[in-house]
């Protein structure tokens, strides 16, 4: 058997490094699923490896060959609910740093300005608003859904796009850097657990294409005009333009009023319905 001295004396960088790989990879799966269904999903996975190395340890065949069954299964099964999850992970890993330098725009404005404007005129009027804001995962799959823009970020665009009537109203814009790559984008439905039977499609929207990738996801209610935010599987209602401004930044912003959850149970605004 090796001494403790002879073993640490045997490590060399090259362990070293790979734990370090290994340990960033770990670092940066959890923090990709945290917030996301597959964390619950996950929580179950390590409840049925422990039930398996009971059965495994105390002898209980029946128990033991049963869950084997359902994990050689299980994988396919896991393949097809998580292939948005798997997606965006494989999107994130494809976006290299270079790729993003290229992708910085060239004028500076003050894009969190032009949007919390925006978000307070058309709250001010009542007009109903769905603003995705990409982050690290790319939105291109949602752009095919609408109508690709290379227009750059200004109030007076935001505004007239969701003005009633106008043929790109309904649906989501999308947002990369300072400019709106996409309009009339239909986004995903949160898979949340329903808590309200009168909860609108539009915050459902939001909040389900923040449970799928770490975009921010801004909206304006057309019957309440509450402002809310969807971001990391998580819905909160009732901000105000220089608390989204906040947000786009990358502040934290306290919020009082949270309306979805980590659990997928989420409520409407109150009035809303
Ligand atoms: N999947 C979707 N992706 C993007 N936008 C959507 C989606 N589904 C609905 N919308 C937008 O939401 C609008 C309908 O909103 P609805 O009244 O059902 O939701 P809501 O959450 O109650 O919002 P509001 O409070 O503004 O009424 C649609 O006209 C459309 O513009």
């Amino acid at each position: 058997m090796t001494d403790p001295l002879s073993f640490a004396l045997s490590v060399t960088w090259r362990d070293g490094l790979e734990i370090g790989i290994v340990a960033l990879v770990f670092y940066r799966l959890l923090a990709f699923v945290e917030g996301r269904r597959a964390l619950q999903v996950l929580g179950g996975v390590v409840v049925l490896l422990t039930v398996y190395g009971l059965a495994n340890w105390l002898r209980l065949t029946m128990i033991r060959e049963l869950l084997g069954l359902l994990f050689t299964y299980g994988v396919f099964a896991l393949l097809i609910i998580f292939q948005p999850e798997l997606r965006a992970a494989l999107a994130h890993i494809g976006q290299v740093p270079v790729t993003k330098l290229l992708r910085r725009e060239e004028s500076l404005g003050s894009r969190e300005d032009e949007i919390a404007d925006a978000v307070e005129r058309l709250s001010r009027s009542g007009v109903g608003a769905i603003i995705a804001i990409e982050r690290e995962v790319s939105l291109d799959e949602y752009l095919e859904s609408g109508s690709s823009l290379e227009a750059r970020l200004t109030t007076d665009l935001l505004a007239t796009i969701f003005t009633p009537y106008s043929p790109l109203h309904d649906g989501a814009v999308i947002v990369r850097g300072h400019q709106i790559v996409g309009a009339g984008c239909i986004l995903p439905l949160s898979q949340g657990s329903v808590s309200s039977r009168s909860m609108g499609t539009r915050h459902r929207a939001a909040l389900g294409l923040a449970e799928e990738t770490d975009a921010l996801v801004i909206v304006v209610s057309e019957e309440t005009a509450t402002i809310s935010v969807a971001e990391g599987g998580e819905l909160r209602s009732g901000l105000t333009p220089m608390q989204i401004r906040d947000l786009v930044l990358g502040n934290p912003v306290r919020v009082s009023e949270r309306l979805g959850d980590r659990t997928g149970e989420w409520r409407m605004p109150k009035g809303t319905g």
